[in-house]
């Protein structure tokens, strides 16, 4: 085969278009990204070796082995792990397949125009783009690989201009070895970054990479005197040159390690490195478990929610190990999908290297780890909301949405997570505009108050001026305010709490306990029955835009408004469902009109001049537009409602 020449596509263009004129500035930590994909190469020839030995050829001892040359200006970091074939280099080195590097390629390039604090060390990784990054400190880079199992090896060349070579080589052993060619800035003793420099290069495996669980190894040039054969050094001899092979890592995994002996930067380094993050973790997780089941976990609450956390191509999942050797990325089976923004690892000397990925998500030991690092971060964020208000609203901030739809989603899927979730979530009320807990808002509730209250709306003040809110100010009833299209669902799905049934004050009857508002409600039947024919006559006019037309005695001085009815779903679910594209759960809308209103006394003189009138009809459109408007809902005729107000402003 002659060598080829191929096109970086063009996303990987961009990206190495960074990386080469690099806004970066922490260019060392290029070494981090290579040691930990050489590290993931040899996990992955560790476990396919368990079922097909073979494909060791022989070699045992897994190693990164590291050699700067200052001579010829290359740092080469080589590894013996599962190694690249042609389709492999083709596919991995010169495509991104992660839909995440755009995201990442936006949020670099908004940070840089908002001269944010996030530095490049924070960004770099987060989506992938590790191996790229040796053309930070390298002007070319050669690849050598032989994938294990496979005779033919390639090498694989580019400069980062936008295209690279393959072509076909020799390599004795399976495994890849990267030699960066390195540019100007990053050879040589007067330069602050050599990276031919070997304190230098061991200095950076020990920050960054001392827990990688493979011997990350460098040969030194020692000059020593001879000993004898008791192993005495021969003071006359002149010293000899020779090499000696040193590991720079104490590979000792973290989670290994004692709790009380790990600092919390050691933690916060780990997090970052391990699992992309950038930011501090807000939560921290280190147990080790003996009896049904033996494990460690180390999990973490990253700072912040990824921006795809709700998106179909976010995936949840926790890396798995057995006595320490890796298994799988990924294992969505562990926690419950309301906790996907976990991250983490397990490691269980229970779980069995030997049966399928797949099996083993299925296996009891599997189930019963999940079920106690469930328990236990539930009782964590339990504990934080009682003991640390701050960090759980921080908490809630970021991650709220994921349990609130775990409430509803687990009726479906026929887990009950209403009983453990119920008690964590929190809403805004109206009595001082600050979150509370149900158990808060049912602990205040005033004497006589069976229901728990809540309006649906788009922020605090939209809903403050819902016409019906005001009757529930006037009473002084505090009223929850459901600001996420999610949180109805959660509260449709949890019922009632201490035997309080919720009520959205948009739907049914208000069923106040008070005589006021009994007498208000019997003066607004009687009333409704002396105009019976108007309410016939509009809801007639409306058609099938409302099931029903009444007056209401929630009103105060607004002039109508839409209610759902009590059985059946809210106007702000319908909305809900028409966004996700299921417009079958339609609410039972239904416009109140305020009886006391001046409006309405102008609604009986038109009436009475004739129902097919044109100033009827037009007062009958726009109460609907307008009770629309007040819910958020634009008029299905915009123009048309917008020309009739028009002509009333100019009468
Ligand atoms: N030393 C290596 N041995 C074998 N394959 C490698 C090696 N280095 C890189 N690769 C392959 O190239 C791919 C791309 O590497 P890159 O560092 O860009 O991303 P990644 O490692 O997949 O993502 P991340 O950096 O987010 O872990 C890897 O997924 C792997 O398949």
């Amino acid at each position: 085969m002659a060598k080829e020449t191929f096109e970086f596509q063009a996303e990987t263009k961009q990206l190495l278009d960074l990386m080469v004129h690099s806004i970066y500035t922490n260019h060392e930590i290029f070494l981090r990204e290579l040691i930990s994909n050489a590290s993931d190469a040899i996990d992955k020839l560790h476990y396919e070796s368990l079922t097909n030995r073979d494909l060791l050829e022989g070699d045992t001892g897994f190693e990164i082995h590291i050699t700067p040359d200052a001579d010829a200006h290359t740092l080469t970091i080589s590894d013996n792990g599962l190694g690249m074939n042609r389709d492999d280099l083709i596919q991995n080195l010169g495509t991104i397949a992660k839909s995440g590097t755009k995201a990442f390629l936006e949020k670099l390039k908004e940070a840089q125009e908002a001269n944010s604090e996030v530095t490049d060390k924070d960004m770099i990784g987060q989506f992938g783009v590790g191996f790229y990054s040796a053309f930070m400190v390298a002007d070319s880079v050669t690849v050598v690989t032989r994938k294990a199992g496979e005779s033919q090896a390639y090498k694989w060349e580019s400069t980062g201009d936008g295209q690279y070579t393959l072509d076909e080589c020799e390599k004795p052993k399976h495994g890849t070895s990267i030699i960066l060619h390195l540019g100007s800035d990053f050879y040589g003793n007067d330069k602050e970054e050599n990276y031919t420099d070997r304190d230098k290069i061991s200095g950076l495996v020990k920050q960054y990479s001392d827990y990688i669980r493979y011997p990350i190894t460098m040969d030194y040039t020692v000059k020593e005197k001879p000993k004898d054969a008791d192993g005495k050094v021969i003071e006359d001899a002149p010293e000899e040159e020779h090499v000696e092979t040193r590991t720079l890592n104490s590979m000792q995994p973290l989670w290994t390690r004692n709790k009380s002996d790990i600092k919390p930067e050691e933690y916060k380094e780990f997090f970052q490195h391990q699992f992309f993050e950038w930011e501090d973790p807000m939560e921290i997780f280190h147990t080790k478990a003996e009896g049904a089941v033996e494990y460690t976990a180390l999990l973490f609450i990253p700072g912040r929610a990824p921006f795809n956390l709700y998106y179909t191509d976010y995936e949840a999942g926790l890396q798995l190990y057995s006595r320490h050797v890796f298994i799988m990325d990924k294992c969505k089976d562990l926690l419950p999908d309301y906790l996907r923004f976990v991250k983490g690892l397990v490691d269980s000397p229970d779980l069995s290297l030997n049966i399928s990925r797949e099996l083993l998500q299925q296996s009891r030991e599997l189930k019963l780890i999940g079920r106690n690092l469930e328990k236990n971060i539930l009782k964590t964020l339990a504990r934080d909301l009682d003991k640390d208000r701050e960090k759980y609203e921080k908490f809630w901030a970021e991650y709220g949405k994921s349990l609130k739809i775990g409430i509803y989603s687990g009726m479906m899927t026929g887990e009950n997570n209403v009983d453990k979730l119920k008690d964590l979530l929190l809403f805004m009320s109206s009595k001082d505009g600050k979150l509370c807990t149900l158990k808060e808002y049912v602990g205040r509730m005033k004497e006589g108050q069976q229901k728990i209250y809540f309006a649906t709306g788009k922020d605090r003040a939209a809903i403050d001026a819902m016409p019906q809110m005001e009757l529930l100010r006037d009473r002084d009833l505090e009223v929850l305010y459901m600001l996420d299209p999610v949180d109805e669902f959660a509260v449709q799905a949890i019922g009632e709490y201490e035997g309080k049934k919720f009520h959205s004050v948009s739907q049914g009857d208000l069923d106040l306990d008070d005589d006021e508002y009994k007498e208000e409600k019997k003066k607004a039947e009687d009333l409704a029955k002396d105009n019976e024919g108007l309410l016939k006559d509009i809801k007639d006019y409306l058609g099938d835009k409302v099931a029903d037309v009444r007056l209401s005695n929630r009103l105060k001085s607004g002039a109508v408004c839409l209610v759902a009815d009590a059985a059946g779903p809210s106007i702000a679910m319908e909305q809900a469902f028409a966004v996700a594209d299921n417009p079958l759960l339609k609410a039972r809308r239904i416009l109140e009109i305020n009886p006391h209103h001046d409006l309405f006394n102008r609604l009986q003189t038109l009436h009475e001049g004739g129902k097919d009138s044109q100033g009827f009809q037009d007062y009958c459109q726009l109460l609907y537009d307008q009770a629309l408007l007040l819910e958020g809902i634009l008029p299905d005729d915009p123009a048309a409602f917008a020309q009739k107000v028009a002509q009333m402003m100019a009468r």
